[in-house]
């Protein structure tokens, strides 16, 4: 069987329910291969990233070169798309494929706009204080495409920017292997979304570019979008020259199901993300041992109809599972010490359960709700933490553009009410200047 079942809860917390750190993950088989042969036999993804980002850093577009043709297997001399491309990408697509962007577009900034978030100035006797929110200058967005070109993720990334009034958003994405370009459909993409300039870069080498700057990409102030081990490592390496606004990694989909969940659809939710990657996860836990089974079968048999079965029969060996629980309690118990990306109910009533779920990236609820629809159109971004990392973010969402600067306009009673205190804080930090400043006023 392609997915294993656990009936001993303890050990699924030893398999598909550790969590295991981005930088200590187990590396499949075929990933080792490709590192071994382009950085030395044995070489981390870290250590990979690591050598990427340092040779970026110091040789700027000779390192884009020199990476593009030894991962990427392509010849650039010219990083940046021009018009044109993207003129011609409209030509190459179903009109109904870029009303289907439209529509996904559409949806993602309606969403989106709910988040508002104003400045304000608060005017009372004391004077005022407020906070004066501003959006970000330039923000870089990594759309992935290494496996297939995912125009979705572009979308979910970069709208919000747009709602947030970033002046100019950069997208950074691989070129195909076998055409050196991008994907039509992600530069369609980028022109519904409202993207300014658009490079063909993909991996740790277009994190670096966006992160330092080279002659071509110009630095960026912070870098959001989802992609596989070598992005998310590039972008927690780089964390501090520029913001991020999370780790979203190779994705990962924990269903809760009860006895009367559809085994069909089940196996199908969870397929459908074990598809992205060799490092995606799958885990559907259940207090049904007959459902548990059901979907054991309904796995292998619709595995076989996929195209990338072979990368999902990997995700499925490697980090994911069927995990029986005692009851939907303990599901919930395992599922907030997990904190998956996506949380898909599939259970009687599923948003009685709402208020039990603390660490999630995204609630899917019910048969009808379910994560593929968020994948593309519901509205909220796709692009959500991964890794365990949902204890602490969230979705990209509006607040990742945008940033506060404080107001402070106090008044003389303000002053006389206030001073005091912060000279005598002042002293008892011994900063002897600080409380002068408070003193000089107050003896004015
Ligand atoms: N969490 C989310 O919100 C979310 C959303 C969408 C997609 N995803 C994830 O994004 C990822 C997309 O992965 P992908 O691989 O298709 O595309 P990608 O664009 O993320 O990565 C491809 C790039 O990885 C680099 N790379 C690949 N093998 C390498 C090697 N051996 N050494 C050095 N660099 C290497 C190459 O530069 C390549 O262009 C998947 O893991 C998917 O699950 C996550
Ligand atoms: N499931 C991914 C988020 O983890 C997003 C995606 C893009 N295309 C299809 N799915
Ligand atoms: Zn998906």
């Amino acid at each position: 069987m392609p997915i294993q079942l656990y009936t001993d809860l303890a050990q699924a917390q030893q398999g598909p329910l550790a969590r295991v750190a981005f930088d200590t993950v187990e590396v499949p088989e075929r990933l080792q291969q490709s590192l071994d042969h382009m950085f030395g036999v044995g070489t981390t993804p870290a250590a990979a990233v690591d050598q990427i980002l340092a040779s970026v850093r110091r040789d700027g577009d000779a390192a884009l070169e020199h990476w593009s043709r030894t991962i990427e297997g392509v010849e650039l001399s010219q990083f940046e798309v021009d018009r044109s491309a993207i003129e011609a990408a409209y030509s190459q697509l179903d009109p109904l494929l870029v009303e289907a962007l439209r529509i996904s577009a559409a949806e993602i900034e309606r969403f989106h706009r709910k988040q508002t978030r104003q400045s304000w100035v608060d005017w009372s006797d004391e004077g005022a204080l407020g906070q004066i929110v501003l959006p970000l200058e330039r923000i870089g967005a990594y759309a992935p495409g290494g496996t297939a070109p995912l125009p979705s993720s572009l979308l979910m990334g970069v709208i919000p920017a747009k709602v947030a009034g970033v002046r100019e958003i950069i997208v950074c994405s691989p070129p195909q292997r076998d055409t050196g370009e991008i994907s039509p459909l992600v530069l369609v993409a980028a022109d519904i979304a409202g993207v300014h300039r658009i490079f063909r870069l993909g991996g740790a080498q277009a994190i670096a570019a966006m992160a330092y700057g080279t002659n071509s990409v110009p630095h960026v102030d912070k870098i959001i979008g989802p992609g596989n081990l070598f992005v998310v490592l590039a972008k927690k390496a780089v964390y501090g020259t520029v913001d991020i606004e999370a780790l979203p990694g190779p994705t990962e989909t924990m269903v809760i199901a009860d006895a009367d969940a559809n085994p069909e659809l089940v196996a199908a939710d969870l397929l459908a993300q074990a598809e992205h990657d060799l490092l995606a996860s799958a885990i559907l836990l259940t207090p049904s041992l007959e459902l548990a089974e059901k979907v054991q079968v309904a796995v292998a048999r619709q595995l076989e109809e996929l195209e990338r079965a072979e990368i999902a029969a990997q995700a499925l060996t490697n980090r994911s599972g069927i995990v029986l629980v005692p009851s939907l309690e303990v599901a919930f118990d395992l599922s907030n010490a997990y904190g998956p990306e996506h949380l898909c109910l599939l259970v009687n009533d599923p948003w009685q359960y709402v208020g039990k779920v603390r660490n999630a990236g995204g609630i899917f609820l019910g048969e009808r709700s379910f994560e593929v629809l968020g994948d593309y159109v519901a509205g909220p971004s796709h692009i959500m933490p991964t890794g365990g990392t949902a204890r602490y973010a969230s979705p990209v969402n509006v607040d990742h553009f945008r940033k506060v600067i404080s107001l402070v306009g106090l008044n003389e009673k303000a002053l006389q009410r206030l001073g005091p205190v912060a000279q005598r804080l002042a002293e008892a930090e011994g900063l002897t200047a600080h409380a002068a400043a408070v003193r000089r006023r107050l003896e004015q």
